[in-house]
């Protein structure tokens, strides 16, 4: 493996525009000999400082803020002023930040988004404005963008439809892109498309900066989003685009549309798909058993719900069962109770993954659908993930029924932020008397129960989408496949220190991030390239590659471009 070092930057920006720019700002770092040469002298206080006292001094006045949304205020306002400083904090503080610029915290921002808005980052696509797309991608001021995260805000995370306010999840799943999976901010560019929303609460409120009008009709939004994909394909031939927090009516049929055509992907369905499997892979093992033995029960039959429980079938057909048999572990319980056959209204997904009437033949229920409760007798499932974004649903009768047929279950309650989710660790800890394997969306502090310490893993697609990133830039992917998402899933078990020792957590620390990106983004390149999707080099270029692309957060010496 080759070490470059980086020569120094040519630079066409000096004074105060130097400052303003966040990706080249250094701040006090600049040294004296730069400060002369972009006419910053006394622009600064006077004493030259290191990154790492910089460093001091931000996270000094972070720890200042006591509670956790002026934190993330502070946190996006030093991103916005001086990036290589924001992600060199984020880094040596990230098991503390995480939380703060990324899910639960990330919730608020996106709800309070017109309230504490400051300073501009990434693109607002109106549809009002649609006739100047070309002109507002040209506006990005970015020549070489690499991922694009973009939403319509319609669904953020448990918390509904916040309009505009959905750039705030485009804006963190990119730091943690770059924190994680070491893109370079320069390579980054966060979208929220506005096509209204239908929050009565942000059409009435004077604060709101979106479009003050409802969601507009299917037919101009789908040609819209298609004027959007042209538009920046057209820009950006090699970019990867991330779709994020699309509700559901949108998000299958958006990623059916692109999947083939462009190199993108939808990170609730195949991202949460692949950290979820993953995760189950990892908890099988150290249970000693295969996923095929595993009877799922999914609450919520939504767009990660659906999408889990097709990769988990993948699994279960790679580990030797039919397509039928596969499905008649899968148990997906919505609104109505538990997707049967005869349910009317269900979307072509959820359609595919409904129990046939033979198979629930002799089940003893009452009412036209079997509950949740029915499920846990009749079934007897040994894993129970959710994923409907209702807090409370995994109720202490749901958790005892399912131990009583399980000896150890697997829950996982993932839905985002913390105050949405199913159940809270410490009740199902408590209700199973502490033989569970659970994991969360959002992170919850370790357990304690009957002198014993629980930690609680985080199973987040966070864990998956900057390895992908990362892998498809090594090898210039034009395509984003569910081999290469499984391949990301296999990886993450094989990190699993539960799996691997018998101890500790279910999955690897945030603080091994980084590393776990890289290794996945070796093995999502390696199918990559078996598929013909990318460019075929050897496994030491693709290493090469992956450490070449990977951005750490330093400061390098800057030149003046001379007219
Ligand atoms: N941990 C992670 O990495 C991820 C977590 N999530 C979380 O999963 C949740 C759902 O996301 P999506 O599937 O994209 O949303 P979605 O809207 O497509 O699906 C949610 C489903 O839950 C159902 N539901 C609502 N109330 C219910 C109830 N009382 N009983 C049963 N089902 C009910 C809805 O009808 C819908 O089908 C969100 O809270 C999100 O934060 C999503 C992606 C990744
Ligand atoms: C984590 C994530 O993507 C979600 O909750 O929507
Ligand atoms: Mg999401």
């Amino acid at each position: 493996m080759t070490t470059r070092t980086k020569g120094p930057l040519y630079i066409p920006y000096a004074g105060p525009a130097l400052l303003e720019t966040p990706l080249l700002n250094k701040g006090s770092a600049f040294s004296k000999e730069e400060r002369e040469a972009f006419n910053l002298t006394g622009l600064l206080p006077p004493r030259y400082e290191s990154i790492e006292e910089q460093v001091k001094r931000a996270y000094m006045q972070y720890a200042s803020f006591e509670n956790t949304i002026n934190k993330h205020i502070y946190l996006r306002a030093i991103q916005d002023k001086n990036e290589t400083l924001f992600f060199r904090l984020v880094q040596e503080h990230l098991p503390e930040m995480l939380p703060i610029i990324y899910t639960p915290t990330v919730g608020d921002a996106c709800e309070k988004f017109s309230d504490i808005y400051r300073s501009k980052r990434g693109l607002f696509v109106s549809y009002e404005e649609r006739d100047q797309l070309d002109a507002i991608l040209r506006n990005a001021t970015k020549p070489k963008v690499k991922v694009i995260v973009v939403t319509d805000g319609e669904r953020v995370l448990g918390l509904g439809d916040q309009g505009i306010g959905g750039m705030g999840i485009s804006i963190g799943k990119l730091s943690l892109y770059t924190a994680c999976g070491g893109i370079s901010p320069a390579y980054t560019l966060p979208v929220v498309l506005d096509v209204g929303t239908n929050n009565e609460k942000l059409l009435q409120d004077p604060m709101y900066m979106g479009a003050r009008h409802k969601r507009i009709g299917q037919a101009e939004y789908d040609a819209f989003v298609e004027q959007f994909m042209q538009a920046v394909y057209k820009r950006w031939p090699d970019v990867m685009v991330q779709f994020e927090d699309f509700a559901q009516p949108n998000a299958m049929p958006i990623l059916q549309r692109y999947r083939e055509r462009y190199c993108c992907f939808n990170d609730d369905i195949q991202g949460t798909a692949a950290v979820t499997v993953g995760s189950l892979l990892a908890a099988c093992r150290a249970k000693g058993q295969q996923l095929c033995e595993q009877k799922v029960v999914f609450v919520g039959a939504g767009s990660a719900g659906c999408g889990i429980a097709e990769q988990v079938i993948t699994q279960m057909m790679a580990e030797g069962l039919s397509d039928e048999e596969a499905r008649r572990r899968i148990y997906m319980v919505d609104r109505f109770g538990l997707l049967s056959e005869g349910m009317t209204d269900l979307r072509d997904f959820q359609q595919k993954l409904v129990q046939s009437k033979a198979a629930l033949s002799s089940w003893n229920y009452s009412g036209d659908f079997a509950s949740l409760l029915d499920v846990m007798h009749c079934a007897e499932p040994t894993v129970l993930i959710g994923v409907s974004g209702q807090p409370g649903l995994f109720s202490e009768q749901v958790v005892r029924a399912m131990h009583k047929g399980c000896k150890t279950p697997v829950i996982f309650p993932l839905s985002n932020p913390s105050r949405q989710v199913e159940a809270t660790p410490e009740q199902v800890i408590a209700w199973t008397e502490g033989d569970v394997i659970i994991a969360t969306g959002s992170p919850f502090q370790p357990v304690q129960y009957q002198g014993n310490s629980y930690p609680i893993a985080q199973c987040n697609n966070s864990y998956i989408f900057p390895g992908i990133g990362l892998g498809v830039i090594a090898v210039k992917a034009r395509r984003i496949s569910d081999e290469m998402l499984m391949a990301a899933s296999e990886t993450l078990a094989a990190a699993s220190p539960l799996a691997n020792t018998g101890q500790g957590e279910l999955l690897p620390s945030l603080t091994a991030l980084s590393e776990l990106s890289k290794r996945i983004a070796f093995a999502v390149g390696k199918v990559a390239q078996q598929q013909g999707l990318a460019l075929e080099i050897s496994d030491n270029q693709l290493q090469d590659n992956i450490e070449a692309n990977f951005w750490r957060p330093e400061y390098r010496q800057y030149k003046r471009i001379s007219f």
